[in-house]
């Protein structure tokens, strides 16, 4: 089969925060087998703004959890050199933003952000203060007493990527972070995390089906059946 991935992987091996060769992930065996991916190659530069689109059942989610190191590929290999994290696994400098609710349901919006960080070892009155001044960064202060259930769906997803960026993460990942959200709300959501990105000099990928999302990246990646192809965005045409 071609490998549809060169236009990705044509840049120098220390010029990425992550990249993958060859990657396959098939979910079960036998006749029930589900081949998710085949063959994915891609390279995410330091700084990429990346959207990822394709049809439903495509890939998208399989490729972003693959990247994110949550789960392993069947074939294939997954390298995060630019972060300079452990070998296998993930490195904990990848952030991660899921669709729906992700919030723990018992703590306030200041203390879901300063959970990762408390569990990553950071004394709990230093990870709340940070969790305070990402909060005003964010402009959300006004969130961080409120439980999530008090929150709307944009702001539990500006909470949710509050908790990405206190981890002060080099490659945040976003799988349709704008899924159950209206339409300016959802820009609003994507207003914050390029800003995030821009702010911590991250990489961001996010997976979207929003041609309005969509609009905002100038590199854009397409699955197909479990394949990546590269699409030229509106700026830069197609990717180098
Ligand atoms: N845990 C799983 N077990 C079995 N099959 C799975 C699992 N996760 C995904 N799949 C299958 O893998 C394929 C790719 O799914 P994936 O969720 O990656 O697609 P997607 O492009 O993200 O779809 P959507 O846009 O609807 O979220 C689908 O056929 C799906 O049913």
């Amino acid at each position: 089969m071609k490998d549809t991935s060169s236009p990705m992987t044509e840049r120098p091996a220390d010029d990425a925060v992550v990249r993958c060769t060859g990657l396959a992930r098939t979910f079960g065996s036998g006749r029930a087998a589900t081949v998710a991916l085949h063959r994915v190659s891609c390279t995410v530069p330091p700084g990429a703004r990346i959207a990822l689109s394709g049809p439903s059942g495509s890939g998208k989610s399989t490729l972003l959890h693959l990247l994110a190191g949550l789960d392993e590929p069947t074939a294939g290999e997954i390298s995060w050199s630019g972060l300079g994290g452990p070998p296998h696994g993930r490195p904990g400098t990848v952030g991660l933003v899921f669709q729906g609710p992700s919030l723990l349901p018992d703590l306030d919006v200041r203390e879901n952000v300063a959970l990762p960080l408390i569990l990553g070892g950071t004394p709990e009155q230093t990870a709340l203060r940070a969790a305070g001044d990402v909060l005003r960064r964010l402009q959300a202060a006004d969130l961080a007493a409120k439980l999530p259930e008090e929150l709307s769906g944009g702001q539990a997803q500006r909470a949710a990527v509050a908790r990405v960026l206190a981890g002060r993460p080099a490659l945040i990942l976003a799988d349709e972070p704008t899924g159950q959200l209206d339409h300016q709300t959802g820009d609003r959501v994507i207003t914050v995390l390029l800003n995030a990105a821009d702010e911590l000099g991250a990489a961001l990928v996010i997976s979207t089906h929003d041609p309005a999302v969509l609009d905002r990246f100038t590199e854009r990646w397409t699955m197909r059946d479990g394949t990546l192809i590269a699409a030229p965005g509106p700026g830069k045409g197609a990717p180098s």
